[in-house]
């Protein structure tokens, strides 16, 4: 059976790639190690707490002896590190602990994996060591091109810039051991159990609650939508089929400016909910730090490589996010409820 090590478990991707990975396989042991920062939420992951082959270990990545001891325990086949701080916005205001958790806790894991599979002829066969990336680490487009593997690294936030170095680190113990590993860069996820910071969750949050919806800048910003369900088989087809040392980009051709996607929200909810609900409920406010213009991935070598592509469409994919949100507003306001105010009227006052 194999055994496979998921780092960041509890977050958003992090748990819907559990849940799809025993739905779609029966002899499988996933553990997952997650620090249960403020994002993290063992909610997220209840219909699979009892499976007699998931385990849950709370720990940083970045703590060398709970991770070797993991290692120890457990015959491990695959490490998905998962776990990173994530939101561009928290990176701009205190970058340390995007650094000690996005670059240094990617260390740790590599090398505590690496201590594990190393023999004295290379590494054991059939492990492996996936870094969940994202297309930030290539910078901003203009209005033509994409973003291909092979695009130049050119991160801006401090989150970007932790990301793009991790993936350096993941290239060094590729070209320097052999460490046999995969890295995918995804782009903007969306879907169930995301944390209301990012702009679809807060959105529709925000909607329901009849509160501002802050737009930064003029709203022009475009970002290239993946349904979180399209990136877990990705990373699941990569797992079984990359090629080692290799990169694959993935993305769900879904280019939408941000203020498209607030007034189909609105629209939606107007509909489908609160038919008080008004465009007016938008808030042009001051523009974030270097704000990327836009990012769009070229998900050709995946394609063609691995044969994946997306099936959800971004229509369908935002229906069914408003549903998941609204038929699961306790599941929000548990989770969210001191540290999303707190955050929220310190970002915008209300
Ligand atoms: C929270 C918020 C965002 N925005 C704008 C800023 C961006 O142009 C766009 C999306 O912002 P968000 O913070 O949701 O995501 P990105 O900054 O694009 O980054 C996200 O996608 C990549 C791939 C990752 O790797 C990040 O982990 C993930 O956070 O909406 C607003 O206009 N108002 C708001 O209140």
């Amino acid at each position: 059976m194999k055994i496979y090590l998921v780092t960041g478990g509890a977050g958003f991707i992090g748990s819907n790639f559990i849940k799809y990975m025993f739905k779609k396989y029966k002899h499988i042991k996933i553990i997952n190690v997650d620090k249960l920062t403020y994002a993290g939420n063992l909610e997220n992951l209840k219909e699979v707490k009892n499976h007699p082959h998931y385990k849950f270990i709370k720990a940083d990545i970045c703590d060398k002896k709970a991770i070797e001891n993991i290692f120890k325990a457990n015959d491990i086949d695959y490490v998905i590190n998962f776990a990173a701080e994530s939101h561009v916005d928290r990176s701009i205001k205190d970058p340390s602990i995007f650094a000690k958790t996005n670059v240094l806790g990617t260390v740790n894991l590599l090398n505590c994996a690496k201590a594990a599979w190393e023999t004295n002829n290379g590494f054991k066969l059939g492990k492996k060591f996936l870094q969940v990336s994202t297309d930030e680490v290539y910078g901003s487009l203009e209005n033509t091109g994409y973003f291909t593997e092979t695009s130049p690294l050119d991160p801006h936030s401090p989150y970007a810039s932790s990301k793009a170095s991790a993936d350096l680190m993941i290239k060094a113990y590729f070209d320097t051991y052999k460490m046999p590993v995969n890295v995918t860069r995804c782009s903007n996820n969306y879907g169930p159990y995301q944390f209301p910071e990012k702009l679809i969750p807060l959105m529709i949050y925000n909607c329901l609650n009849k509160k501002i919806l802050p737009v930064y800048g003029d709203g022009l910003n475009i970002r290239d939508w993946l349904y979180v369900i399209d990136h877990c088989k990705a990373i699941d087809l990569v797992i079984e089929n990359g090629k080692l040392g290799e990169i694959y980009n993935i993305g769900g051709h879904n280019e939408r400016t941000n203020i498209y996607i607030v007034k189909t929200i609105i629209q939606y909810i107007k509909k489908n909910v609160d038919p008080t609900i008004t465009e007016n409920l938008i808030k042009f406010v001051e523009d974030r730090k270097g704000h990327d213009r836009r990012y769009a991935i070229d998900p050709t070598k995946i394609r063609n490589e691995l044969g994946w592509k997306p099936k959800t469409s971004f229509e369908e994919g935002i229906k069914k996010t408003i549903q998941w949100y609204l038929e699961n507003n306790t599941w929000l306001d548990n989770i969210t409820s001191k540290e999303y105010q707190d955050a929220y009227n310190k970002m915008y006052g209300n």
